[in-house]
């Protein structure tokens, strides 16, 4: 079924894609390997991954390309990040990453210039075509502590049709295993903790302190009123209770960012709570739009718990989702709202 068949590989210099890479190679893929120059730095996924990404094709033996994509990274995912933190929001850039440089520009590249329109990463995934629905589908991976599906939820069917995810069936112990086993030159190589633009920057709030103005403001209660001082309304993100630096009897917790007045708006923990949320750009997956509300569980930030939900279809692209077992806490605008039918994303979208 592949022999023969031409798939790019996107090899960001970490073990997971290059044992993906190594995988559908020994399925019979006619292998190359692609890597995206994303940006300067010490990240994993800049200078040191290229250099381990070629390395790594050079062990597999097939050909490395570097795609320097420096400016639509600024454009598409810093910008991104830097505007929504500055409108009070916390943005979701793996996602869009994912959407508009990997299987957007990546796969673009691939295409036009390689004539290869299959593209593996190493994300943990599965994916599938299912002729009943007549959709291409996309579910969690076996390993539930590295499942990536939450972030891969705003593929469109093409592109899910393009997409091979060799890890999916595998734990990242078994990925381990595989690189050692090949003697894979970055089968050691430690695990990126963070977003690769914040391994660069060190930590989010340097990252952000490089490309927003730090204006002081208040911090002030659900009322109105005047609790304290704040250092810059985008260090802080709704749910946050660390380091806010106002006494209470209480425990405070971010319940929302005020960016027009420049106000932190802090509330015990029930004032954090919400019954039901909006989400906008809404992305169906694995069922077409519905045109009734359905039910199923939903998933508010990458490492929540997965919780029961109704979901009602509404005009221009959103659905209102109503959390049906209890009210969610700190939801987090800008974020993913993903929701699951058993292992199966069936869509998602933009909190608003
Ligand atoms: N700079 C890049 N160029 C090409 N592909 C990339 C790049 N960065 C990431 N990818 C692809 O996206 C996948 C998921 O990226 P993520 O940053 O989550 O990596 P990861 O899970 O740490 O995997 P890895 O161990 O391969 O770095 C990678 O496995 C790889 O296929």
């Amino acid at each position: 079924m592949t022999a023969g068949i031409k798939l790019a590989a996107a090899l960001s210099g970490g073990v997971d894609s290059s044992v993906a890479a190594a995988l559908v190679r020994q399925q019979g893929y006619r292998v190359l390997g692609i890597t995206l120059w994303l940006m300067r730095g010490k990240g994993s996924c800049c200078s040191d991954g290229m250099k381990d990404a070629a390395r790594v094709c050079e062990q597999l033996g097939i050909a490395h390309h570097i795609v320097d994509v420096r400016e639509q990274f600024e454009e598409t995912i810093v910008d991104f990040l830097v505007t929504g933190y500055q409108q009070g929001v916390t943005p979701l850039p793996c996602s869009r990453c994912n959407k508009e440089l990997k299987f957007g520009l990546l796969l673009d590249y691939a295409r036009h210039k390689l004539g290869i329109d299959r593209l593996a990463t190493g994300h943990y995934a599965r994916n599938g075509f299912d002729p009943e629905t007549d959709r291409h589908w996309l579910a969690r991976a076996v390993d539930r502590a590295k499942d990536q599906s939450y972030f891969l939820y705003d593929l469109s069917q093409e592109q899910l049709a393009s997409a091979v995810f060799p890890l999916g069936e595998l734990t990242k112990d078994q990925t381990r295993a595989i690189a050692a086993e090949l003697g894979l030159s970055v089968a050691h190589k430690p695990e990126s903790m963070d977003l690769c633009l914040v391994e660069a920057a060190g930590s989010m709030r340097n990252f952000l302190d490089n490309h927003i103005d730090t204006r002081r403001g208040e911090i002030v209660d659900t009322a109105g009123k005047i609790l304290g001082e704040h250092d810059g309304a985008h260090h802080y993100t709704v749910g946050q209770r660390r380091g806010l630096g106002v006494a209470a009897a209480q425990p405070l917790y971010v319940v929302a960012i005020d960016a027009a007045n420049n106000r932190v708006v802090v509330g015990g923990r029930e004032e954090a709570l919400t019954h039901e949320c909006i989400a906008r750009q809404v992305n169906w997956v694995s069922i077409a739009e519905p045109t009734a509300p359905i039910q199923a569980m939903v998933q508010v930030r990458y490492r929540a718990q997965p919780v029961e939900a109704t979901i009602i279809p509404l005009p221009e692209n959103r659905v209102r989702i109503v959390f049906t077992d209890a009210p969610q806490f700190a939801i987090c605008p800008g974020q993913a709202a993903v929701w699951y039918g058993g292992d199966r994303v069936l869509g998602g979208g933009i909190i608003a």
